[in-house]
């Protein structure tokens, strides 16, 4: 029998996937996953050092491999990293699942991501480096999501009961 996420989240650094995917999770009485924390695991390092030691390419290497894994071994909730869907393989493998895109705008992003402590991309410039990112993202959340939930000025739990809501049959 095959497994899959009840629901997989998606989009930009600091639209609240790790956060809000943990809140749904526990809300669902489900488990939780993130592709970024399978990496970790995996490399045996923090991402800032993989992305430091090997550089970007390795890291997605990595990531294409741990979101092929989860998606096809993970029941509960499934939080991608925010470059997950640059991948075309990664994002043919979200076809046929339940993706959610947490959207945020530049504002409320930066304010949560601050100076990008453990987002290596953002290490540099995170105001400029999260709008280039989020302009170039912006149409390839928008080609996986099955659902788009706004998070600007909302809370986690409020975030949660909403996607909640939005997976009932
Ligand atoms: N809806 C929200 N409102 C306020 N702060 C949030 C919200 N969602 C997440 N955060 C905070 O923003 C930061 C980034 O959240 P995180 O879940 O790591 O985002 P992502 O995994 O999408 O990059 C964390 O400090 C988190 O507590
Ligand atoms: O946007 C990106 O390319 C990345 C986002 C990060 O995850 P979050 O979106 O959870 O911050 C992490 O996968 C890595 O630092 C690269
Ligand atoms: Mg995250």
């Amino acid at each position: 029998m095959s497994t899959r996420p009840v629901c997989v989240l998606v989009g930009a650094p600091g639209s609240g996937k790790t956060t809000v995917g943990e809140e749904l999770a526990t809300r669902l009485g489900v488990g939780f996953r993130d592709t970024d924390a399978d990496i970790e695991q995996l490399a045996g390092k923090p991402i800032p050092d993989i992305f430091v030691d090997e550089g970007e390419e390795h890291f997605r290497t990595l990531e294409r491999a741990a979101v092929a894994a989860a998606l096809a071994s993970h029941a509960g909730v499934l939080a991608l990293g925010g470059g997950a869907v640059l991948a075309e393989e990664n994002r043919a493998a979200l076809i046929g699942h339940t993706v959610v895109h947490l959207s945020v705008e530049l504002p409320d992003a930066v304010r949560r991501v601050g100076l990008g402590a453990g987002r290596p991309l953002l290490a540099l410039n995170p105001r400029a480096t999260l709008k280039h990112l989020m302009e170039q993202r912006r149409p390839l959340y928008a080609e996986v999501a099955t659902a788009t939930v706004v998070t600007d000025g909302r809370t986690p739990p409020e975030l949660a009961a909403e996607i909640a809501a939005l997976l009932k049959p």
